[in-house]
């Protein structure tokens, strides 16, 4: 149970963040012995989000904020990173019914990928992410883009409707099989002479591409532990203005619980702090479904 969170009223939250050595911050992190608890200061409360690999060490980084900021402290109820909601069912039902919906052509490839590949069918993109891609690509301008992880074409499809007629996309994927299932529908919206599909591990794809700034717009949605690796790959191909998209990086709330230690949680903890750090972009990450970064580059 690592993780917990507390709300302490104070006209004052910033007396509290002194006191944690972070004067003039609205927002720290301190490091114990046992984890970690970050202080949040709003107007009118500060609000403490303590994580610690297990329940032992979570009470002890609770004790340990308590004498630090010399307060008591009513704590929430632990919970596991896989029991953090990201968006409340209600918001999300909401945004979907006033979101542009996805068309014909996309439902039935959704359709058609549930029937064919069952339970993998959940590693598609949803439609609001779908439309989001393709809002992407349409106001960044994008004419060269680049997407790891096809799966049956569901956001290549998105992507490459949203290029100019003569835009190209390299759609990297190891499965033949899923990505049979893609190619008619790429034909019938028109767009497959724009996909460019390389079937074999992403990594030798990237990697066998000249080391030069070409893309204009990159999507990442593939074998997580790879994504410090595609990252790598990719900040270096894309032009100034260019903009880098990653999929899954909450990891279903996973990064943020000390508790996970998979090598796909550490993968994503990894590049999402290195991305947060990279001078030669900026970046937003959005709670849309299990978390979208949006990296440009600078
Ligand atoms: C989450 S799915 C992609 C979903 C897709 N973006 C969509 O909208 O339907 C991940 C895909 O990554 C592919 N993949 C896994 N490891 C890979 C690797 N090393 N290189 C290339 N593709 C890989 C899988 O075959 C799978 O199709």
């Amino acid at each position: 149970m690592p993780l917990s969170t507390a709300r302490v009223a104070t006209s004052s939250p910033e007396l509290y963040l002194k006191q944690a050595d972070a004067a003039g911050h609205d927002r720290a992190t301190i490091a114990f012995d046992q984890g970690t608890c970050t202080l949040i200061a709003t107007t009118d409360e500060l609000l403490l989000i303590a994580a610690a690999a297990d329940a032992a060490a979570l009470t002890g980084v609770q004790d340990a904020v308590a004498r630090k900021l010399a307060t008591g402290v009513d704590w929430s109820t632990p919970i596991t990173g896989d029991e953090v909601q990201i968006v409340d069912p209600a918001i999300e039902d909401y945004l979907l019914a006033h979101s542009t919906p996805a068309d014909d052509l996309l439902r039935e490839l959704a359709v058609t990928t549930r029937e064919a590949t069952g339970r993998a069918a959940g590693m598609q993109v949803s439609a609001d992410e779908g439309a989001l891609l393709s809002m992407l690509v349409r106001l960044s301008g994008a004419r060269r883009a680049i997407e790891v992880g096809v799966f049956t074409g569901y956001s290549s499809l998105c992507i490459a409707r949203a290029l100019p007629a003569d835009g190209q996309l390299i759609a990297c994927d190891v499965s033949s099989e899923w990505t049979a299932i893609a190619r008619p529908f790429w034909e019938r919206a028109g767009v497959a002479d724009r996909v460019d599909l390389r079937i074999g591990p992403a990594l030798d794809t990237l990697r066998a591409l000249p080391a030069e700034p070409a893309f204009d717009f990159a999507f990442i949605d593939a074998d997580k532990g790879n994504y410090p690796a595609y990252y790598e790959e990719i900040v270096p191909r894309l032009v100034p203005g260019g903009l880098l998209v990653l999929d899954n990086v909450f990891q279903g709330g996973r990064v943020l619980d000390p508790a996970f230690q998979e090598a796909n949680h550490v993968a994503m903890r990894h590049v999402n702090e290195a991305i947060v750090r990279d001078d030669r972009l900026d970046c937003v990450m959005l709670p849309v479904r299990d978390g979208v970064t949006l990296a440009r580059k600078r």
